[in-house]
């Protein structure tokens, strides 16, 4: 692993109707990293990762992806950029091939290259079978599936991946997890939000905590830990909750 980061993320702030949602995040995500985002519901995990690809505009702050600027070179920030947003509606009126045809054309990819490496990613990704099917009806984990196909077909240097494995079957998430670490392997970078510690703990070099917008803790999973298990970190820097029994009595 080099040093040099692949994702850099200076002062980013977003506020929403005037409340902080992001409240300035730093972050250097080292080349060749496998960077894993927690922090829990309402962190700003899906905040920071959004305006670090330029699908949302910060209110400060910059993102840069392998020294190109999101903001500023765009074009080149997102060709070497691969993206799994969460939440963000895909054109899922098309069948699983089709929209991975209309995503690799619309990058300026050869069709034939496209045709080739949709039909790997649909076989490894178990999606081939879903045939004519089209992406509206597939299940929340196969809408994953084909996001993350979406994502890797251009063969991006930096992956950005909104909880990957969020609604994925074991089967799938082990794959899932096997073709990341194989991607890692290769020289590529791979920053994940997820609410699965131990997904985290097995597969990242790094992880950064976040809670109320900001980075609570941050470096490599050895450092972060420090020999304990990383939900104990988590719980006890984001503070955990605990009922006492008096809630809910009605219940
Ligand atoms: N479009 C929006 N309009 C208004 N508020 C928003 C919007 N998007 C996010 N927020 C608010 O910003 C804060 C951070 O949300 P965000 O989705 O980034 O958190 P998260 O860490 O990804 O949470 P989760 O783990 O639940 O997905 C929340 O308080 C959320 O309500």
């Amino acid at each position: 692993m080099t040093e040099s980061p692949a994702l850099v993320l200076r002062g980013l702030v977003k506020r929403f109707d005037g409340v902080l949602a992001v409240a300035g995040v730093d972050l250097a995500v080292p080349a060749g990293s496998f960077y894993g985002l927690l922090g829990p519901n309402g962190a700003g995990k899906t905040t920071t990762l959004s305006m670090a690809v330029g699908l949302l505009r910060p209110d400060q702050g910059s993102a840069e992806v392998l020294g190109r600027d999101v903001w500023h070179d765009p074009l080149a920030a997102k060709r070497a950029l691969g993206t799994l947003p969460d939440g963000v509606r895909m054109f899922d009126r098309l069948t699983g091939p089709e929209l991975l045809e209309y995503t690799g054309l619309l990058r300026g990819m050869p069709r034939d290259v496209v045709a080739e490496r949709s039909r790997d990613l649909l076989d490894v990704l178990d999606l081939a079978r879903a045939g004519r099917t089209l992406v509206v009806d597939y299940s929340a984990g196969m809408k994953k599936k084909i996001g993350l196909a979406c994502a890797l077909l251009h063969a991006p240097r930096m992956l950005v991946l909104d909880e990957p494995f969020e609604a994925v079957d074991p089967v799938s998430a082990a794959l899932i997890r096997d073709i990341l670490h194989r991607y890692v392997g290769g020289g590529g970078t791979v920053i994940f939000s997820s609410h699965v510690m131990a997904v985290v703990e097995k597969l990242c070099s790094h992880v950064a905590i976040m809670a109320e917008g900001r980075i609570r803790r941050v470096g490599t999973v050895e450092e972060v830990c420090a020999g304990r298990p990383l939900e104990d970190v988590f719980v006890e820097v984001v503070g955990g909750r605990t009922a006492t029994g008096a809630e809910l009595a009605w219940l």
